[in-house]
């Protein structure tokens, strides 16, 4: 049991800034995980050790049986194609076309060198295609990336995931610079692609309204230590306190 299994993370930076402190949780295969905190209580950081973007100090992340803190790196680079990233800055190839992004995807699939359109397969073109139909963008598909809105572009880069197809997606604060509806858009598709494709997904949220509304589960941070997890609906306002502090007030995104 246990899609995803982290055990005894612990993170400190050169400064020695303790951003994770002996972190264990489990996560199951088609579950949607939010992680909630203050800003600075280690969400980035959690997320970057799973997939070791950020190398742990000590602990365990073992994802599906492999043992991905033990992994070499051209071991790394395979196991990262299942583990799919959706950042707060879009992470976008800017000057290149919406569909070459997308496109991109593939290569984390298939570990092609390709950054030319012309190296692309008609098949994948066509995938990619349909990917971007999926978050409503298939009309900007020859548009720079640079020439979309943030929300568009956070759109692109869920369509680049969908190409991507991987088991275990981590998003980082998705929503975190979109404005309402906008953020809802974004959210529908990484809920279609948990429970249409069975992506298992991370997801740094700062509003509890998204975390209620769309995850399954919850974990807290709160300077580095594991300090909630449980459902969405069990964070009343005593655990709110005790995660975000005494003086802390719920705002809302409807
Ligand atoms: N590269 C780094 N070098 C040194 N310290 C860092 C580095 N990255 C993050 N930190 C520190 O580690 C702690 C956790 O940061 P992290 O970005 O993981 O928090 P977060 O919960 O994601 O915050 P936010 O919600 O603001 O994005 C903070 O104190 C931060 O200053």
């Amino acid at each position: 049991m246990g899609f995803l299994k982290v055990e005894g993370l612990t993170k400190v930076y050169d400064n020695g800034v303790v951003a994770l402190d002996n972190v264990s949780f489990t996560v199951e295969r088609g579950e949607f995980l939010g992680v909630i905190g203050l800003s600075g209580s280690g969400k980035s950081t959690l997320l970057r050790c799973v997939n070791r973007l950020v190398e742990p100090s000590s602990g365990r992340v073992i994802l599906d049986g492999i043992d991905v803190t033990a992994l070499d790196v051209p071991s790394l680079r395979a196991e990262r194609r299942r583990i799919g990233m959706v950042f707060q800055h879009f992470n976008l190839v800017k000057r290149k076309s919406v569909l070459v992004n997308v496109l991109t995807g593939s290569l984390a699939r298939q570990g092609t060198i390709a950054s030319v359109l012309g190296s692309f397969s008609a098949e994948d073109r066509a995938k990619a295609m349909q990917c971007l139909e999926i978050v409503g963008l298939a009309d900007r598909a020859r548009v720079r990336a640079s020439e979309l809105s943030g929300g568009q572009q956070q759109r692109v880069a869920i369509a680049r995931s969908l190409m991507q197809g991987p088991d275990l997606l981590l998003a980082d604060e998705p929503v975190a610079s979109l404005d309402p509806a906008t953020s809802h858009s974004v959210m529908d598709h990484l809920e279609r692609a948990n429970k249409e494709l069975g992506q298992t997904i991370l997801c740094n949220l700062h509003f509890l309204s998204l975390v209620r509304r769309y995850t399954t589960r919850v974990i807290a941070l709160k300077g580095g230590e594991l300090a909630f997890e449980g459902r969405p609906e069990e964070i009343d306002e005593d655990w709110f306190k005790r995660i975000y502090g005494e003086q802390a007030r719920e705002v809302g995104i409807e």
